[in-house]
């Protein structure tokens, strides 16, 4: 088994071991953490992960190197662990805005290089990740693409959609919560207690989730099911598309989107 690096064990990286153990993908023993702030890390080392804060012993010997720093500080951590890290270890950056040319740059050009944008579902095993690559072979992108699958779903897709990808899943997390706590607190002024109303949100968005997922649908074919003539359900809807459901979610979505592409702007 490859021992794996995860450079920046904060909400991400740390998301990615927990997904790791969790999902039985690795042994914890080959899985080595670190931030500056090892301590922080305690609850991972409660499962076994190798812990610390020296990222030269962590990526030494490792196949598979993951970069989980905020992307202001990727230009820093990549001049100090560069030449520590073997030839053919395939570096994967999680940070919003590096392009692959760029890492490969920073790098020094040896490695094959990852841009993956999962999200934070990781640790549970239930990520949608997308993937892009540079310098890679098939056979290394087969291998990280084998390493997410047991994390969830993976798709690879043309580097210049990883902006949308950051929103549609990454952030995409928050907003669906987000309507999750809009729904629960509905439920609350409809009667029920916190907790069960949540219970019932959740279990809810789970299962329309999984009617498109396993069904292979499109949401308005499953709508079309619920929503009897002159019923509740078609009042509902249509109330919530007056007060700008749909547009108000578009929007969010574009408002994050333009947030990155300005940053990428003022990088150049
Ligand atoms: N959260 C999310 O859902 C998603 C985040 N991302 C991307 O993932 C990356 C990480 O985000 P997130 O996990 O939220 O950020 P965090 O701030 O939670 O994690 C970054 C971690 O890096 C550590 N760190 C900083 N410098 C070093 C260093 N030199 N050596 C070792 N560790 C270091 C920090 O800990 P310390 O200060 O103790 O060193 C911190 O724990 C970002 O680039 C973000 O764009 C991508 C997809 C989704
Ligand atoms: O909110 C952010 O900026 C990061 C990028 C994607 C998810 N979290």
């Amino acid at each position: 088994m490859e021992k794996i690096a995860i450079i920046g064990g904060g909400n991400l990286g740390s998301a990615i071991a927990r997904g790791l153990v969790h999902t039985k993908a690795c042994d914890p023993q080959m899985i080595h953490v670190t931030r500056r702030r090892a301590q922080l890390l305690a609850p991972l080392a409660g499962f076994g992960v190798i812990t610390g804060s020296n990222n030269l012993e962590a990526v030494k010997s490792a196949k598979i190197v993951f970069l989980a720093v905020k992307p202001y500080q990727m230009k820093d951590l990549l001049a100090e662990i560069s030449p520590a890290i073997a030839g053919d270890a395939v570096l994967i950056s999680l940070a919003t805005g590096i392009d692959n040319k760029t890492l490969l740059e920073l790098s020094g050009g040896k490695n094959a290089v990852f841009r993956a944008m999962p999200n934070t579902a990781v640790a549970i095993g239930q990520s949608m990740t997308c993937l892009a690559s540079l310098n890679a072979t098939p056979d290394q992108d087969e291998k990280v693409k084998a390493l997410f699958e047991q994390l969830g779903t993976v798709q690879f897709i043309p580097e210049e959609l990883m902006a949308g990808a950051t929103v549609l899943a990454a952030c995409g997390i928050a907003f669906a919560l987000r309507f999750i706590r809009a729904a629960t607190q509905g439920g609350i002024e409809i009667g029920f207690g916190s907790e069960l109303a949540l219970k019932i949100a959740s279990q809810t968005v789970k299962g329309a989730a999984h009617l498109l997922i396993e069904g292979g649908t499109h949401p308005e074919a499953e709508i079309d099911k619920v929503t009897t003539p002159r019923g509740i359900t078609i009042s509902g809807l249509n109330e919530m598309e007056h007060q700008g459901f749909s547009s108000s979610l578009i929007k969010g979505l574009m408002a994050s989107y333009q947030k990155i592409e300005n940053g990428s702007k003022q990088q150049k």
